[in-house]
C-alpha cells in the first residue's frame, strides 16, 4: 500500500549547510494496517511522513502511495492524490473563522462536490464523530478533544484510503487521548483505512498499532510486530522507549499516603516499611514545623496496592498509636 524505496532526504540549507534527515529508509506498510513510526525529536518522523503527501520530495529514492509514485507526481497529480490521504495534526489546524460544520466542508468544497452531497456527507460525519450538537460551534468554543474530532471528521471528508495521524493526541490529557484512540479505531473496524501514526509516545502505539518502526538520527533502526517489540526490544532506542512506557505506567500506578505516628516508634516502624520498600514503596518523614515533637508524619508511596498494604501494616494492634493523617 505505502512503499518507501530506499528513500534519502537532505534539507539543503545556505546558513546551515546540509542536514540529512532521512538516510536510506526502506518501509512497507500494507493495506488496512495501521503502522506506527516512534522516535526522538529530531529523528526524521515528520519528514518522512511529509513524503507521504508529497510535500516535500525525496533527494533520492521512491515514494509510492496506493500505487500512486507520490514521488514523481506534479503538483497537479499530488493535489488530486491527496484527496485520498487525510490528515491529522497535534494543533489540529482548524479553520477558527469556519464553524465546526464549515471546516469539515471546507475539503468537500475544494473538490467540487454538489452542495447536497456536502450536506449529507458532513453531517454524516459529524454524527460519526459524535460532534452533531456543535455543528454549529467555533473551534476557539471547543475542547481539545472535540477539535481533534473535528479534525478526524475533516480528514475522512473525501474518503480517503489513508490517513496520517502527526502527534494526534500529544496536546491532549490522557482521558481524552483515550476517547480519541478509540474512535480512530473504530474508524478503522468500520473502513479498513490504512493509518500511520507518528508519535513518541509509547502507549499510543502500544493501544493502537499493529506493527512500527522505530526512528533515530533519519534512520529505521529496527521495526516489527509492535507486541514482538515490546516483548524483546532489540535496539537500545527502542528499549528506551519500551521503559519510557513501563515507567510511565508505575507513575500513573503511584500512590500517596500520609500517616501520622509517634514519633519513639518511628524507628520500630522504620524497620517495618523497610522490606516493603523492595517492592517499590517509598517513606519519606515530612518536615513539619507544626510537629509537637511527640508525632511525626511520614508520606507513604507506590504502586496502589503496596501502599494500601503498608498503611495496613503501620496501623496493626501492637502499633495501635498510629493514627491516620489522611
Ligand atoms: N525544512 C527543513 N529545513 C532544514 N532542516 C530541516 C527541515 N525540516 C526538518 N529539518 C531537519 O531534519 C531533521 C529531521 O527533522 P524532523 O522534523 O523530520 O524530525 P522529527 O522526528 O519529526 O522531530 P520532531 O518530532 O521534533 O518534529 C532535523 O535535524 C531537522 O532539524
Amino acid at each position: 500500500m505505502i512503499v518507501l524505496d530506499h528513500v534519502s532526504k537532505v534539507y539543503r540549507s545556505p546558513k546551515d549547510g546540509d542536514v540529512v534527515a532521512l538516510k536510506d529508509i526502506h518501509l512497507e506498510i500494507k493495506r488496512g494496517e495501521i503502522f506506527g513510526i516512534v522516535g526522538h525529536s529530531g529523528a526524521g518522523k515528520s519528514t518522512l511522513l511529509r513524503l507521504l503527501n508529497g510535500l516535500e520530495k525525496p533527494t533520492s529514492g521512491r515514494v509510492t502511495v496506493d500505487g500512486i509514485p507520490i514521488s514523481e507526481s506534479s503538483e497537479r497529480q499530488l493535489r488530486e492524490a491527496r484527496k485520498k490521504i487525510g490528515m491529522i495534526f497535534q494543533h489540529f489546524h482548524l479553520l477558527w473563522s469556519r464553524t465546526v460544520w464549515e471546516n469539515v466542508a471546507f475539503p468537500l468544497e475544494l473538490a467540487g462536490k454538489p452542495k447536497r452531497e456536502i450536506r449529507e456527507k458532513v453531517d454524516t460525519l459529524l454524527e460519526r464523530v459524535g460532534l452533531t450538537h456543535r455543528a454549529n460551534a467555533y473551534p476557539a468554543q471547543l475542547s481539545g478533544g472535540q477539535k481533534q474530532r473535528v479534525g478526524i471528521a475533516r480528514a475522512l471528508a473525501n474518503d480517503p484510503t489513508v490517513l496520517l495521524c502527526d502527534e494526534a493526541t500529544s496536546a491532549l490529557d490522557p482521558e481524552t487521548t483515550a476517547s480519541i484512540l478509540e474512535l480512530l479505531k473504530e474508524i478503522h473496524r468500520d473502513t479498513g483505512i490504512t493509518m500511520v501514526v507518528i508519535t513518541h509516545e509509547m502507549s499510543v502505539v502500544k493501544r493502537l498499532c499493529q506493527r512500527m518502526a522505530v526512528m533515530e538520527d533519519g534512520k529505521i533502526v529496527e521495526q516489527g510486530e509492535v507486541e514482538a517489540l515490546f516483548r524483546e526490544p532489540k535496539h537500545p532506542v527502542t528499549r528506551q522507549f519500551v521503559e519510557s512506557l513501563i515507567a510511565e505506567k508505575e507513575n500513573a500506578e503511584r500512590h500517596t499516603a500520609l500517616i501520622r505516628i509517634p514519633s519513639r516508634k518511628l524507628d520500630l516502624l522504620w524497620g517495618l516499611l523497610a522490606e516493603r520498600v523492595k517492592r517499590g514503596v517509598t517513606a519519606t518523614i515530612l518536615p513539619d514545623a507544626a510537629e509537637s515533637g511527640d508525632h511525626v508524619t511520614l508520606r507513604i508511596g507506590g504502586p496502589k496496592d503496596a501502599v494500601q498494604e503498608a498503611v495496613a501494616a503501620l496501623k496493626q494492634d501492637e502499633h495501635r498509636e498510629v493514627i491516620p493523617h489522611v
